[in-house]
């Protein structure tokens, strides 16, 4: 039975590297990043072992909603940049904060490759045709769309999708937080046929405002 496996990534911790290939140095700064290296690590050792066919789909910053607006994110203890932000827009708190404007970036703010979750749900499903086809038996990709966004900007999209500015205050780097994390997608757009849908900021967010605007609390009704 072929195993697609959800990592992160997290595995490659702070690195050099911009756009960040598959065979980068990993070096996870996070226990999660750290959890999802053993794992990889595993799955690989039981490929050798047993010939267990994998893919490992090593996800970038997942985002988004379902564009008809009827699925989106919910959990109790928000952490998303664009989910805060679009609860931020609906009044559920009070400002946006950002965690850092002194890294080595263009307008000192984080960059992170955004890629949206139903260009996520596609890679999963090339993945798994991939398999079935008996190609890719021991494969890893990055998911991403192969170029970044800064706080900054994410934050200019809101105000643009949003229509009205959210108040936004400097804050410290949050632990952990590498400056960049750009994917280098090319090999799963060459070997997988990978074509994200959704490569525009504005097309990203508006899928996630829509999704909060419609549940302000979520799945409850
Ligand atoms: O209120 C906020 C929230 C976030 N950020 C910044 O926004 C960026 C993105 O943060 P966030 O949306 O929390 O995502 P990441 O911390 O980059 O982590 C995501 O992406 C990783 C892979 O890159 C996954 O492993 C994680 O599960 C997933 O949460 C980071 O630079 C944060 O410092 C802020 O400035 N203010």
């Amino acid at each position: 039975m072929p195993l697609v496996f959800s990592s992160t990534a997290a595995v490659y911790g702070t690195t050099d590297a911009v756009p960040i290939p598959e065979n980068a140095a990993m070096q996870p700064e996070s226990v999660y990043g750290e959890t999802k290296l053993m794992t990889e690590r595993m799955i690989h050792a039981f490929h050798t072992a047993h010939g267990l066919p994998y893919t490992i789909l090593r996800y970038f910053n997942v985002c988004g909603a379902a564009p008809a607006g009827d699925i989106g994110e919910a959990h109790p203890s928000q952490s998303h940049l664009i989910e805060l932000a679009c609860m931020t827009a609906l009044g559920q708190r009070e400002k946006m904060m950002i965690f850092g404007e002194d890294y080595d970036t263009p307008d000192g703010t984080c960059i992170r490759d955004y890629v949206h979750v139903q260009d996520l749900a596609d890679a999963h499903v090339l993945a798994v045709e991939a398999l079935h086809a008996g190609k890719a038996d021991a494969a890893t990709y990055n998911v991403g769309l192969g170029h970044g966004f800064s706080v900054k900007q994410v934050l200019d999209a809101v105000d643009a999708v949003v229509g009205t500015p959210l108040d936004r205050e400097i804050a410290p780097r949050r632990a952990g937080d590498p400056p960049r994390l750009v994917a280098d997608a090319t090999r799963i757009v060459q070997e997988l046929g990978f074509k994200p849908q959704f490569t525009d900021l504005q097309q990203i967010v508006q899928t996630a405002w829509n999704w909060h605007k419609g549940h302000p609390h979520g799945f409850e009704k």
